[in-house]
Formats: C-alpha cells, structure tokens, sequence
C-alpha cells in the first residue's frame, strides 16, 4: 500500500510560523511585501504562472503580509529585458518590498541571467541571484537558510516522513535551475547516490528502474507537448520506490492540470508517492513564505537597525 506525501501539514505550520514573524516586523515598522513578476506570453506557461503567482500572492496576504503582481508578459520582446531589469532596480531601491520573485520559465528571448544578477540578493526568494546560488555548493542549513523553495521543500517532506537519503539511489529528471540542479547538489551533500537525467540523456529507463527514489521535475506532459514529451507510469520502476513529482502544466485551452507522474500506475507500486495536488506545490508555497520572513528581516536589518535579531 502506498503512502502519500502530503505537503498540507508543512504549509499549515509555516502559515502559523510566518503570521507570529508579520506581528514581530510589524513592531518594527516592517511589513513583509512579496513583488511576484511574470514575463513568460506562452500560453501554458502565462495560464500556468498566473495560477501559481496568485496562489502564493494569497498565502503572503492570508498571514497579514502584501503581494503585488507585476505582468510584464504583453512588453514587445525587444523590450522585455529592459523593462524588467528597469522594475528590478526600482524594486531594490523600494524599502517596502522585502522579497522578490521572477516566475519561470522566462521567455527564451529575455536575458535570464542579467535579471537575477540584477536582484538585491536580501530581497531572493527564491535564492536563484548568482552568489546565492553558489552558496548551495558549499553547504546549506535546512532550517536557517534562505534555500530553493521547491528542493528545500521536498527535503521537509522526506525529513517528516522519515525518509532516509544517505546512500540511496536517487534519480533526478530534469535539471532545471530552479529544482533539478539545486536538489541534486542537496542530495549530494546528503550522502545520496545521485543520477541527474534531462533531455539529451542517452536511456532513461534504465536508471529510473533501479533508483530506491525517482524525483521527477520536468514539465512536459504529453498531452500538450508533442514534441519530447515525459512521463513517469508504474511500468518504468521497481516496486516499493520513493516518487516525488514535481513537474506540470496547465492547458490553457481547457484550464486542467496535467503532470510529470501518471499517479494511478505508479502509485500501485511505489511505497511513498506525492499527490499531484497537495504534494509539492503546497511543501513550495510553505517554504516561499518562510524565505520572505527571512528575506524581510534581512530587509529589515538594512533599513531599519542591523541590530534586529531574525528568526
Ligand atoms: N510543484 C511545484 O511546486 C513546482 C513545480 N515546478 C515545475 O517543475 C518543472 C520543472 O521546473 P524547472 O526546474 O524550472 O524546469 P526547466 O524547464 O528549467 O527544466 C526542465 C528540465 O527537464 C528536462 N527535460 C526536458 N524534456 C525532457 C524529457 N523528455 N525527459 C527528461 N527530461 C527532460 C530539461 O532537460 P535539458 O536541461 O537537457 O534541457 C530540463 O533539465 C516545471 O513543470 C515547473 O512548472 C517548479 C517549481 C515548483
Ligand atoms: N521563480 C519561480 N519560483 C517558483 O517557486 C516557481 C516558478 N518560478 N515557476 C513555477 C513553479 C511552480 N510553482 C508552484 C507553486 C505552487 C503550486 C501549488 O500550490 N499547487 C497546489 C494547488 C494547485 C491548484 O490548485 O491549482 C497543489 O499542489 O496542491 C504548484 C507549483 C512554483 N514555481
């Protein structure tokens, strides 16, 4: 029998944690504000980032904090990044917004790079800034750290369920800046045996069979993507696996989810699995709100007195 993976209790307790955190920086004259960006007009991905932009702008007000939405997606390409690098800079400078994130994917014609080095790293929810990230390679601290919401997330889940990693046979697919990348280099430090498979990967199947973990954050379901498309079914793995997915996107013809793991197949054999709803997503949206309480008293500590002591 398969036991699910759900990220409900950890958003619950991160709701309560954060709420108690908007009271302490209110005393001090902060409230906690999260500026979200959206820049992608591809259909799926703009039906899709609206849906998580305003799920996670709703968590930040539902514990006294304020969120704007910034749509930047109708900016003709040719000025998309500079537009965006123009609201960065006046997002830096603007003391009440303590946190920042820009939805991926961004379009493939906006300078990804040269917007994330522009972002204040106090103000990097999602730590993807240049000098945030590299920290990952050092070493992290899953209970202090600003970290990649989505790996640090899935990390809390293993920790509640008491899923061990130190020498397991984990495949990642996907190798995506924002989960797959990060979370194999946690893995790593973690003491985990690590196979990293993405789109130019020779077999998949072979190492998806053998893995003790399959963590699956790619994003290309077959019933919108003709072109290399992925899924993980039940037949690709050995019984009493772990499976975490992460991967989806919404059909904004017809407004339905589709995802990464076809759960019914995989769920007949694997030990622990995820819901594709209320697994991941709400283990994110606790950790996004936990990162803006860090980003604020960092925030807070420039503005207001470096003497503040955070969480
Ligand atoms: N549930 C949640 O809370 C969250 C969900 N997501 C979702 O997770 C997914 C991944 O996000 P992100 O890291 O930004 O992804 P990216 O789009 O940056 O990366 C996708 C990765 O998938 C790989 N890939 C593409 N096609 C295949 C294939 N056919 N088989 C195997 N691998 C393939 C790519 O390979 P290559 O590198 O070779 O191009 C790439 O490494 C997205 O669907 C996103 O919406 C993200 C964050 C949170
Ligand atoms: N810079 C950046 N940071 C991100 O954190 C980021 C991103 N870009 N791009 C897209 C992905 C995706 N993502 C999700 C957030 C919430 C749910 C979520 O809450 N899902 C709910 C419900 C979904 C629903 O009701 O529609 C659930 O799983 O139960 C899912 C996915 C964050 N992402």
């Amino acid at each position: 029998m398969v036991t699910w993976i759900r990220g409900e209790g950890l958003h619950r307790q991160a709701k309560e944690w954060a709420r108690e955190h908007v009271k302490r920086l209110e005393e001090v004259g902060i409230t906690p504000k999260l500026a979200i960006i959206l820049l992608n007009d591809d259909p799926v991905e703009l039906a899709t980032q609206r849906r998580f932009a305003s799920l996670k702008a709703r968590d930040v007000r539902e514990v006294g904090g304020e969120a704007e939405i910034y749509e930047l997606h109708d900016v003709p390409p040719e000025r998309r990044t500079k537009e965006a690098l123009r609201l960065i800079e006046s997002l830096n400078k603007r003391d009440d917004v303590t946190g920042v994130i820009i939805q991926k994917p961004v379009p493939p014609f906006v300078d990804e790079r040269a917007l994330f080095a522009a972002l204040s790293p106090e103000k990097d929810v999602d730590a993807l800034t240049p000098d945030n990230k590299k920290r990952l390679l050092d070493r992290f601290d899953l209970d202090n750290d600003v970290l990649p919401c989505t790996p640090a997330g899935i990390l809390e889940l293993f920790r509640m369920y008491g899923i061990e990693i130190r020498g397991k046979d984990v495949v990642v697919v996907g190798k995506g800046e924002l989960v797959g990348k990060p979370l194999s280099v946690m893995l790593m430090q973690l003491d985990a045996t690590v196979t990293v498979l993405h789109a130019l990967s020779k077999e998949r199947e072979p190492y998806v069979k053998r893995a003790d973990i399959v963590i699956s954050a790619v994003g290309r379901p077959p019933e919108i993507y003709r072109d290399n498309p992925w899924r993980l079914t039940g037949e690709m793995i050995k019984e009493g696996v772990v499976v975490v997915g992460v991967g989806g996107k919404v059909d904004p013809i017809s407004g339905k989810w589709h995802f990464d793991v076809d759960e019914k197949s995989v769920a007949e054999k694997a030990s622990y699995l995820t819901p594709n709803i209320g697994g991941v997503g709400l283990a994110t949206r606790a950790r996004v709100l936990k990162n803006l309480i860090r980003t604020s008293y960092q925030v807070a500590r420039l503005v207001v007195s470096s003497r503040i002591v955070g969480p």
